[in-house]
Parts: structure tokens; sequence; C-alpha cells
């Protein structure tokens, strides 16, 4: 059975069980929530969130990956080629994806890991967000395939009975309930699909504020938050899953743009955030991160330094660069070297 529902920071979830859920957190939590009450009719599940060691950005020539054709980049594709795939939890393959006339994707491939913290930048209305909603099975490719754990997306998300993946999709609007308090929107999907008790449901909203650095806002309204305060609370929706149910598969957070609108200090505390939620980092109360691997769409340096250790590079429907962060501002590609220092002169037109 396929059920979707919907969060703020939006986690889409599948299981690897009868049930699928998909959570969402979209800019408008009223048509998300209609989306929600005509979907959601049977099982569903909880997801999570991350946090990594960061990394600066620094120049390193000699380990730029380029792909423009030359040698190096071949050299490497073809080592990757050979790579042991066993650890791929995504993979997009040749997608392809047109809005009427407008050819937005026009083959792009790429592969996410298990433990990876991944960034999709490029200019503006190149994509980005469209690879999102193809990775969380929101948006169908015209073209191509997506590859959850090895195993070909039929269609959409709602159309999957099996994934063993959950992937959760984080809007850049914290897109919270207006008239619920914190609590209740922290605890959306819990109240209205879960069978715990609500005394329950209240200790697993607190833990997972708690978990973000947030504590008695429970019974605030959105509108008495801040722009940070709200991005915080859309992150503990999407990281809170039902205590009563065992076997939880990986979960992958997709992150669009995260920090938009937020000052140089609130974007560390979220940039950090979504480390701490990672496997490999340690939430506000220190307890290891539960998302396996995320991906974060962000125009920001400051996100891209801190919170990312590999970026994809999308331009003009393709990946045309992809390496690990540090070789970003010593690349050589004339795109990534127009984006990195915001010149007008360059490929880039706008
Ligand atoms: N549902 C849709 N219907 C029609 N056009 C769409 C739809 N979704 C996206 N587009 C168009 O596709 C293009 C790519 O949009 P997308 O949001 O993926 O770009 P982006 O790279 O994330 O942009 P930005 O950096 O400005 O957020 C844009 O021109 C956008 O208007």
């Amino acid at each position: 059975m396929v059920s979707l529902s919907v969060a703020p920071l939006f986690p889409l979830t599948t299981s690897n069980s009868a049930s699928v859920c998909a959570r969402f957190a979209a800019g408008d939590a009223r048509m998300i929530n209609s989306f929600c009450f005509q979907h959601n009719k049977g099982h569903r599940k909880i997801v999570c969130a991350c946090v990594v060691p960061s990394q600066n950005l620094r120049s390193d020539e000699s380990s730029s990956v380029i792909f423009n054709g030359s040698s190096k980049w071949e050299h490497l594709s073809k080592l990757r080629e050979s790579e042991d795939d066993s650890d791929v939890l995504i993979e997009c393959r040749d997608v392809y994806k047109s809005f009427g006339e407008k050819q937005i994707l026009s083959g792009v491939s790429f592969k996410i890991r298990h433990g990876e913290a991944v960034g999709i930048i490029g200019p503006s209305g190149t994509g980005k967000s469209t690879v999102l909603k193809i990775i969380a099975g929101l948006l169908a490719p015209d073209k191509g395939e997506v590859y959850i754990r090895g195993r070909k997306r039929a269609g959409l998300i709602s159309d999957e009975e099996l994934s063993g993946l959950r992937i959760g999709l984080v809007f850049q609007s914290a897109a919270l309930f207006d008239s619920l308090t914190v609590r209740e929107n922290v605890g959306f999907l819990l109240y209205e699909n879960s069978s715990m008790p609500a005394d329950q449901i209240s200790e697993v909203v607190k833990e997972s504020l708690a978990a973000v650095g947030l504590k008695g806002v429970e019974d605030r309204l959105p509108s008495e938050l801040s722009g940070g305060m709200k991005k915080r609370v859309a992150l503990a929706r999407s990281i809170i899953y039902d205590t009563t149910k065992d076997a939880i598969e990986p979960e992958v957070l997709l992150y669009d743009e995260p920090t938009a609108g937020l000052d140089p200090i609130a974007s560390t505390v979220v940039e950090d955030l979504i480390r701490s939620v990672h496997i490999k980092g340690r939430d506000a109360l220190g307890n290891p991160g539960k998302i396996v691997s995320y991906v974060v769409v962000t125009h920001q340096h400051s996100t891209i330094s801190r919170a990312i250790d590999r970026l994809l590079f999308l331009h003009k429907g393709k990946v045309v660069w992809q390496g690990m962060t540090h070789e970003f501002t010593s690349s050589i590609n004339p795109i990534v070297q127009q984006f990195a220092s915001g010149s007008l002169d360059g490929p880039i037109k706008y």
C-alpha cells in the first residue's frame, strides 16, 4: 500500500515493507495537507536528518575533475566505471526532463553513495530543484532512469511498493502549518498516521526539537518563530519517526536551498544541523545522526564549504563538472571558474 503525507522539511519515505510513505514539506502547507489527506490511507513511516565534519574550500588544482572531455576526466571516469557500486544508494542515469517546450534536463547522470554529503550547484533555472524532485520520486523523468539501491524506479514514488530507502525532501520554505503549534507541526505525521499515544508523540517531538537545538517552543505558533527557527522546526519534523516500528531503512535527505534567506549566523546553525543529523555527525543531544546520505541544492558559498563534501555542477541540462568541495575553487573549467568568481564574463550568459 502506498500513502503520502507531509512534513515541512519534507521527508518522502518509502519502505521495504508493503507500505510506502512520502512526506513533504512544500511551499504551500495547505496544498500539501490536502494532498496528504487524499493519499494517506494506510501505513507510513517517518524519517530523519544529518551532519559531517566540515571541509574548507581550498586550492588543489591537481585533484580537480574536469568534464570537458579532457583526458584526465576520461581517465577518472573510466576508473569510476570500474568502481564497486555496492554502496550506491541513488543513481540518475541519463535523465531528461522538459516542461512543455522547455528542455530542462538533457542527460543528467550521477550517483549518490552511502555516507555522502553531496551538493548540486549551478546557475538559476538550470534544473537543480527538478533533479531533487526526480530523485524524490515526485517527478518522473521523460527519459532515463532512476535507480534506488540498484532497483529501477518505475514512475513516481506513489507507485512504488518497494524501495528499501527512505527519501526525504526538505523544501526551501519551512512550510509549517500556520494554525498548528510547533508540537503539532513536528508530530504531524505521527498524530495522523501512527498508533502512538499523544503523550508518547509529545515526547518524541520534544526529543526531535532538542536534536536541532530547540527547547520550550512546542506551544508556539509558526508566526512566533524567526525564519531560522522555522527551518529548524522543519528539520525536526523531517527527522522524527515512529519509534514503535522496527526495521527502519537507511535514509537520504534532500535539502532544497536550506539556508536561503538566512543571515550568516543562522545559516551556520542550519549548515551544522545538516551535518549533525548525518551518520558521521552528532546531534544536539550527542547522539549519532540517522541520515545516511544527503543532497543539498544551494547557491550559498558557506553552505558549500560547511555542509558539502562533493559537488555536482549542473549547467544547460547536464552535470558539467563534479569534484570534491575543496577542488571547486581551483577548477580550471571555465564554467566553474566563472561561477566560483561570480564574473559576468564567461560561458554562462544571463
Ligand atoms: N512544474 C513545472 N512546470 C513548468 N516549469 C517548471 C516546473 N518546475 C520547474 N520548471 C521550470 O524549470 C526550470 C528549472 O527549474 P528549477 O527550479 O529546477 O531550477 P533551479 O536550478 O532549481 O533554479 P533556482 O536556482 O533559481 O532555484 C525553470 O525554468 C522553471 O521555471
